[in-house]
């Protein structure tokens, strides 16, 4: 047997193994890294994180992955450099993370990288008729492998796509396996550059779960803040959407995409919502007038009403459901007081700290979940084509040599 098949052999069979969770997201604020320690497997898998920071991108990281980040078309010479580029650069960032931990690399069973997606388009958003999903992460496991010298489980959306999903959201299985209740009905909402939600009925019936992306979460507020407050990577505190009025004309605009009229389960990303989406609306509605504070409250409000128009039919299936959130949006005050204000039939907004994990972390943590059931889980959980949940083992794995 091949010493590294051996490794991960005695890996899977340990009662608990070291993960760190890797997850650079649609904001490029920086990486997620969550070092986990996870027991079990399937639903008796048991998390407990020991260590978990975001380790920032520097202005070159955005300037090089934003020149085809999203882009329909852009420089392919500079796209196949920066699989392996981004690759070592995550690799340098888990060393520097273990060093800072005083962790030693050996003592780690396996890396759970998701990579950086750099463009996403399923079906409904794309005009071939020949083609079916697509998504695309970059950030070569190989190169992580190599630099950290610890295996590495990567690239998880592709058997998704190839079991007919359309890549995302992948957050649905770590949710089901970890955050189910038999006492209570669970929406779990992450709100990052896009928002997307898990729903877990109390009686934990695999077949009423679904998940689905809902829309923008964070993402054209950042790319507005990013363009008109130079040095400024989000609004911080909402402190500029508040200084603003909502603009109804606007916001009915933005509403109306066919995106939203789409059944859930559906995925989507910044390559619909975006700058040139913003500027769609606003001629439109004849609104290129309006002051920077005025726009950051719309979209504030946009991005509320489409994350709790999904709250509301989540309401509408299960009686009492309670909201537990995740991701940067939680920062964002104006923002959770809107989706209180507009959801009165959910019982309590919560967050993934009530639940034991730091919502900042929930995600890098969810792709150590899924490594682990690479690893070591002994049969499929949630299988649900029709809500686009492929029964299906994720994640290609690289060695170290
Ligand atoms: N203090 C804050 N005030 C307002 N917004 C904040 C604050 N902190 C974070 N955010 C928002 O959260 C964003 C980062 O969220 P997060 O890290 O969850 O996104 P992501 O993981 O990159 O996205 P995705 O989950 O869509 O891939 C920031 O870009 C910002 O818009
Ligand atoms: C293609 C892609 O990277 N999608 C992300 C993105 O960020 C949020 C939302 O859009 C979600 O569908 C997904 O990430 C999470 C982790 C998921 O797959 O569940």
């Amino acid at each position: 047997m091949h010493p590294h098949i051996k490794a991960l052999y005695n890996s899977a069979q340990k009662p608990s193994r070291l993960i760190i969770g890797l997850m650079s997201g649609t904001s490029l604020d920086g990486l997620d890294v969550a070092l986990c320690k996870v027991t079990g497997a399937g639903l008796n898998t048991h998390i407990e994180v020991l260590n978990f920071t975001t380790v920032d991108y520097n202005d070159d990281y955005k300037t090089k992955i934003k020149q085809v980040f999203a882009k329909r078309e852009c420089d392919l010479e500079l796209v196949t450099l920066l699989h392996p580029w981004v690759g070592k650069l995550h690799g340098d960032m888990v060393n520097q993370c273990l060093h800072t931990w005083q962790i030693n690399p050996a003592n780690i069973d396996v890396i759970a990288s998701h990579g950086q997606t750099i463009y996403h388009c399923p079906q409904s958003q794309h005009n071939h008729k020949s083609f079916n999903n697509g998504t695309l992460q970059i950030g070569d496991s190989d190169q992580i492998a190599v630099t950290t010298g610890i295996t590495t489980i990567g690239d998880f959306r592709q058997k998704h796509i190839a079991a007919g999903g359309e890549g995302a959201p992948l957050a649905v299985y770590g949710d089901y396996l970890y955050f189910s209740s038999a006492i209570e009905s669970r929406v779990l909402l992450n709100m990052g550059g896009i928002a997307n939600l898990t729903f877990l009925p109390k009686n934990g019936d695999a077949n009423g779960v679904f998940s689905s992306d809902i829309g923008p979460g964070n993402t054209i507020m950042d790319a507005y803040v990013q363009q008109h407050f130079i040095g400024l990577h989000y609004d911080d505190g909402a402190k500029i959407a508040k200084a603003g009025k909502v603009n109804t004309p606007l916001l009915n605009a933005l509403c109306n995409n066919a995106f939203f009229k789409l059944p859930m389960p559906k995925t989507t990303g910044p390559e619909v919502f975006n700058l040139a989406y913003l500027n769609a609306a606003q001629q439109l509605t004849n609104t290129h007038h309006l002051s920077h504070e005025d726009i950051m409250a719309t979209l504030n409000t946009f991005t509320a009403t489409v994350i709790a128009n999904a709250l509301n039919e989540c309401a509408e299936r299960a009686q009492n459901c309670v909201v537990y959130a995740s991701g940067g949006g939680i920062h964002n005050p104006l923002l959770m007081a809107q989706l209180t204000a507009l959801c009165p039939r959910i019982k309590a907004f919560k967050n993934t700290d009530d639940l034991g994990i730091n919502p900042d972390a929930k995600e890098a943590v969810l792709f150590a979940i899924l490594a682990n059931e690479c690893l070591a889980g002994e049969q499929q959980h949630l299988s649900n084509t029709a809500q686009g949940i492929a029964g299906v083992t994720m994640g290609k794995v690289s060695f170290a040599d």
